[in-house]
């Protein structure tokens, strides 16, 4: 039998080896480098990271992302086999019976559709630049972690008994290392074996703890991420669209994914590693004192120097990752616009002045990088060396105690061990700090869009009666320029009266101001002064909710979802889940658009693309009527399509507006002579007002009138 040398012997002690190994094959050649690399450097990966912890990691691609991603892999955007909107229409799925189409309840698809239109341009500045953290975002913290109370704090229990045993494991392995080392051979298998069973079984019941802990604080931050993400959408669709004119969508498409993982993580895994990390590193910081004030007073002697010198370097290397991010970040958003408006680079040949445009961006990120990774090699070879130096100086300041009978070699395992927990402590101490601060600055951007009330109402106001609803529609010394450009006048004392029942067709020159008559109707923005009135009511004390749901809106290009045609046409009805096949199908039916509709092989179940891209335009126009025909709204917004629709298209889709406006109050923007005509009215739009307005004939008849030279410009008349 091998003998083990006795007390104060020499040579390193089996279970030291096993953790300087353990060590290195962790990727940090020392307990202090892994303790110091842990710490400062953001972006690092950490333990039990999966779920909220995604915040640090590269963000989720947003629906149009992905569906372009899906196209650059060589899938079919809208392939039935991976669509998100998967309800089916009929009896088309087999011989399952005829479904309800499902689509999410939202009203007014029109003003959402404006919205995106109208997104880009200024950037709202408040959503760039985090407000300071301050107590109170701590409290809003809390408040937030409120409902997860009980989870919680079940999960701070079971860190305490996961902590306790980590905490014990060092004094009871250095028990065993010093039964194995002093007591006689034969003597020492029985109090081996009993003290291992016993450890085991503790360690057991760590291990569940720590289990638990994980599982608890995870689901907890999960739940608070996924409130977190309802509160903020519904309050990010409740703005009003003169938000959505200066806020960029990937800003807020930012706060809905990144922002709000952060905060989630800070508040329940960081939290959860923090505390553990603090507990963890005075305990062992007391039980490295009471195994040997001396070594220990040592060790805190040598330590501090050496950390401040790596929180320093720390803070250097971060400064440069943050710029690589943001220089990748660069390269990124150029990319995203380029792949998303391929057919606009492949039309102007723009491929290789894209791809050298790319490539100097990923080059500067290469500069970058280089000098980051230049940092960083510098920062774990001197990381590891001071490591190293420490364990070897604690080892000899041990062994020279060990040598005078002040350590046993047991004492001397149990002091590095707890050494090294204290390392690691402090660096998940440090990383703990630097993810709350990043956890606060996100939760102060969040709170602005929560807290944000939108300058129009959403859903309060008056309701007019249904019954002597009329649909009349005026507007009486209107002045308006749009929030984003306020200095540009847009109308000046614009008045228009439109007759209820009637045809108005708006004529005028490109950018006279058509399409805001339409934003102005759906009160998506307010006059700065003047009124306009639906049935002699101001629409400023109108519900704008219901106003809307009076009004049915087909623009020159209508925006389809990314889901089946039968759910693209529900979306007109105030509860698309109730909405019947046999209405969509008839529907369809009255718009011309049943007939190619059912010659696809899905029917109504074919998937249309992102914003209806697998459709032709004059089929997105017939679904559009479809749509506007299930809304039945009281009132018509036409914006006639101007782009060539060929004579078979153009036909159907004549046919199909001229059923959708029978009875109905229609503005129409015009373009063409026979809806010109047609229209009881015509009103021309010029420079900010209405200078013209009557029938087709008599305006005609003006041989100085803007409209005569608009009808002769257009060729519609000769002379
Ligand atoms: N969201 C916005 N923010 C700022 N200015 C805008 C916005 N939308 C439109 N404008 C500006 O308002 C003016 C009127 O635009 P509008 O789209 O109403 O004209 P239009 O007569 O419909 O033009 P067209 O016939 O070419 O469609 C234009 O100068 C345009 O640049």
């Amino acid at each position: 039998m091998a003998s083990f040398p006795g007390r104060g012997g020499g040579g390193v002690p089996p279970l030291l080896l096993l953790l300087l190994q353990r060590r290195q094959t962790r990727g940090c050649s020392s307990v202090w480098a892994l303790a110091a690399a842990r710490s400062p450097l953001p972006g690092r990966s950490r333990s039990c990271s999966s779920g909220p912890s995604a915040a640090s990691g590269p963000l989720p691609p947003s629906p149009g992302q992905a569906a372009r991603l899906a196209r650059l892999l060589g899938f079919r955007v809208g392939d039935p086999s991976n669509r998100r909107c998967g309800a089916t229409f009929g009896t088309d799925a087999g011989d399952r019976p005829a479904r309800r189409v499902t689509t999410t309840r939202v009203r007014s698809e029109d003003s959402a559709t404006v919205a995106a239109g109208s997104g880009g341009g200024v950037r709202d500045d408040s959503l760039q630049h985090p407000p300071a953290v301050g107590g109170s975002e701590a409290l809003r913290l809390m408040g937030l972690a409120y409902p997860e109370r009980w989870r919680l704090t079940a999960a701070v229990g079971f860190l305490t008994v996961s902590s306790v045993v980590t905490m014990s494991a060092p004094f009871f392995l250095g028990k065993i290392i010093d039964v194995i080392y002093t007591s006689p051979t034969g003597d020492h298998v029985n109090s081996l074996t009993q003290l291992c069973v016993f450890l085991s079984g503790v360690f057991l019941c760590g291990a569940a703890a720590n289990a638990v802990r994980v599982y608890l604080m995870q689901t907890s931050g999960q739940r608070i991420v996924n409130r977190l993400r309802g509160n903020l959408f519904s309050s990010v669709l409740k703005q009003e669209v003169a938000f959505f004119d200066k806020t960029r969508t990937g800003e807020l498409i930012n706060r809905l994914s990144s922002d709000t993982a952060l905060l989630g993580r800070s508040i329940t895994e960081n939290l959860s590693d923090g505390l553990r990390a603090g507990a963890q590193a005075s305990v062992g910081i007391g039980m490295m004192f009471f195994v040997s004030p001396n070594l220990a007073t040592f060790v805190l002697g040598v330590v501090p120097p050496i950390s401040i010198k790596a929180v320093i370097y720390g803070r250097y290397l971060r400064k440069l990752t943050k710029m690589t991010q943001d220089s990748l970040a660069q390269a990124t958003e150029l990319a995203e616009e380029r792949i998303g408006n391929i057919r606009t680079v492949r039309a102007f040949g723009k491929e290789l002045i894209e791809i050298e445009k790319y490539t100097s961006k990923v080059d500067h990120v290469m500069q970058l990088a280089k000098k980051e990774a230049f940092a960083r090699a510098g920062f774990f070879g001197a990381a590891g060396l001071s490591g190293n130096l420490i364990v070897l100086s604690v080892l000899y300041k041990g062994g020279l105690l060990m040598g005078s009978a002040h350590m046993t070699v047991g004492e001397l395992s149990t002091f590095l061990m707890y050494a090294f927990w204290v390392g690691m402590s402090i660096g998940g101490l440090s990383s703990f700090y630097s993810e709350l601060m990043k956890g606060l600055g996100a939760g102060g951007r969040l709170w602005e869009l929560l807290e944000r009330k939108p300058v129009l109402p959403f859903n309060e106001g008056v309701v007019l009666n249904e019954e002597t609803f009329q649909g009349a529609l005026e507007f009486k010394g209107v002045n308006f320029a749009y929030p984003a450009r306020p200095e540009v006048k847009i109308f000046q004392d614009f008045s228009l009266s439109i007759p209820s029942g009637s045809i108005t067709a708006l004529v005028g020159p490109s950018g006279s101001g058509k399409s805001t008559v339409v934003t102005l109707l759906l009160r998506l923005y307010d006059p700065v002064s003047g009124t306009i009135s639906i049935d002699g009511q101001d629409i400023r004390q109108l519900n704008p909710a219901w106003l809307r749901s009076k009004i049915g809106t087909v623009s020159q290009e209508p925006i389809l979802f990314s889901c089946s045609i039968a759910e693209n046409i529900a979306y007109g009805a105030d509860d698309p889940s109730l909405v019947t096949p046999e209405q969509i199908q008839k529907v369809a039916d009255i718009a011309n658009a049943a007939t190619f509709i059912n010659s696809f092989p899905q029917g109504f179940n074919t998937v249309v693309g992102e914003k209806g891209v697998l459709l032709s335009g004059g089929q997105k126009q017939r679904i559009a009527i479809a749509r506007a025909l299930l809304k039945n709204p009281r009132i018509l917004l036409l914006d006639e399509a101007t782009s060539a629709l060929d004579a078979e298209n153009e036909y159907l889709v004549q046919e199909a507006l001229d059923r959708l406006m029978e009875g109905r109050t229609v503005l129409i923007i015009a373009h063409r002579l026979s809806t010109i005509k047609n229209a009881n009215m015509v009103a021309v739009l010029d420079q900010g007002k209405i200078t013209e307005c009557g029938k087709h004939e008599e305006l005609l008849s003006n041989p100085d009138g803007l409209y005569r030279k608009l009808m002769k410009k257009q060729s519609f008349i000769s002379a």
